[in-house]
């Protein structure tokens, strides 16, 4: 066929980090502590309603409400409610979507138009850019950057945004910022102060805020998440994108929502019911029990959104011990699934021919997966191709994994480093 097949709006965007790094880490049987899946199960509780689900009649093996199952969107609006302060209808200010993946596509899609401009705050969650890029927007791009005097240790926190700059990215041409919190890869929690600055410009320019909140529950050290659409003003002009995936441990269900007020989110709807429609029934009402039940838990010990942290608390020191026992320097995450570590101190010869036109981050993921067996994620993928050059001598490390998977990965950075 000589016609040009693909469509322009994807031009430019047809490689996916997880694509082509899971399938390394495959191929080479690798120690995976690459893409952010958990290697255990989710809690029993949850495993049982999925099963309770699947045993508990016709109606949960065929299509339930297009926006979301009754019974999930019900037990979301109480349960945030609680969070955020005020009443969350759940017919009108909620949908249920394909993961928290969907609900971006769909709010890209239904609010972004050509020469609208997106503000991202870098490092960000790979697929931001080329949703706004398919929705025809433009993106205007903003580093967190590392504040002066920083300690020994970095901690995520260090990671700051210009008061100036963040304001300086604000135009007549901007539709919407997007952040994330806690950020993927690099674990920062966005504080109060820091969320009232981007409230105010908000406001000030008439302006969306996309909140991805996935990690919401997966913060330590008595970092508190702070949801920005709770703060005065933004409930009307934010969309907070949640994940059961992360919330539960539950990847592979893919069930996430969009939430915010109706005004917005009938939007978001009207571009849901024209691509997907429709989402699991049975995973829909198995994260529905799941929220019910962490609903009269809630702030106790017994609730998983309380064992998930402490669990992962213990994972998250013990990688940066090992990190930097091996010569890496860990910026210890205030929150999320994830850990990078500066690998400029190590001096590894590059030789693979393959890979010599990619960022030195990329060549040294693939020779760690390809001679050593450990898989990880290169952080210059979370950077937009303008800047990707500034950051690649980081790689991000996921430590939501078995005590076995982390042990396995130790022996082979130790291994490594005793034969230097
Ligand atoms: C910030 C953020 N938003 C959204 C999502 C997607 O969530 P869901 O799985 O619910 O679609 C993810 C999942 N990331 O997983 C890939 C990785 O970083 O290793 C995410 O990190």
């Amino acid at each position: 066929m000589s016609r040009k097949l693909h469509a322009r709006r994807i031009e430019g965007i047809d490689k996916n980090i997880w694509v082509e790094f899971s399938q390394l880490a495959a191929d080479y049987k690798a120690v995976n502590l690459g893409q952010g899946f958990p290697d255990f199960s989710p809690p029993h509780f949850i495993q049982e309603a999925f099963c309770k689900a699947l045993n508990g009649g016709f109606s949960k093996h065929q299509y339930t409400r297009a926006f979301g199952h009754p019974n999930l969107v019900k037990i979301l609006a109480k349960f945030f409610s609680r969070i955020v302060g005020r009443e969350i209808d759940p017919m009108e200010d909620i949908l249920v979507s394909v993961g928290a993946y969907q609900a971006l596509f769909c709010t890209f899609q239904a609010l972004i138009d050509e020469g609208d401009e997106v503000i991202i705050v870098e490092p960000f969650f790979d697929c931001y850019q080329p949703m706004v890029m398919m929705a025809g927007g433009t993106t205007c791009l903003l580093d967190l950057r590392l504040k002066e005097g920083c300690g020994p240790v970095l901690s995520s926190a260090d990671w700051v945004l210009s008061p100036e700059e963040l304001a300086s990215k604000f135009s007549p041409r901007t539709k919407a910022i997007v952040i994330n919190t806690p950020n993927n890869p690099l674990g920062k929690v966005y504080q109060q102060e820091e969320l009232h600055m981007i409230a105010d410009l908000c406001i000030k320019h008439d302006v969306i805020c996309i909140s991805d909140e996935v990690y919401e529950w997966l913060t330590y050290d008595g970092t508190k998440h702070v949801k920005i659409a709770s703060l005065p003003g933004m409930w009307e002009r934010t969309v907070t994108i949640g994940s059961a995936g992360k919330t539960f441990s539950a990847t592979g269900w893919k069930v996430g929502w969009a939430m915010g007020p109706g005004h917005i989110l009938k939007h978001l709807k009207t571009v849901h019911q024209n691509s997907v429609y429709h989402c699991a029934t049975a995973a829909q009402e198995a994260v529905a029990v799941g929220f019910q039940r962490e609903y009269d838990v809630f702030g106790t010990e017994g609730s998983y959104f309380q064992q998930l942290p402490k669990h992962l608390h213990e994972k998250r020191l013990r990688l940066a011990d090992c990190l930097k026992s091996v010569g890496l320097k860990p910026v210890l995450p205030q929150g999320g699934y994830f850990m990078i570590a500066d690998i400029s101190n190590l001096n590894v010869d590059l030789a693979d021919p393959s890979t010599k036109d990619e960022p030195y981050d990329y060549r040294f993921v693939k020779w760690l997966i390809k001679e050593k067996g450990l898989a990880t994620i290169p952080v210059s993928a979370f950077f937009s191709p303008e800047h990707k050059d500034e950051f690649q001598k980081y790689i991000r490390f996921c430590f939501v994994k078995e005590d076995s998977t982390l042990q396995a990965a130790e022996d082979i950075l130790r291994q490594w480093s005793d034969s230097k």
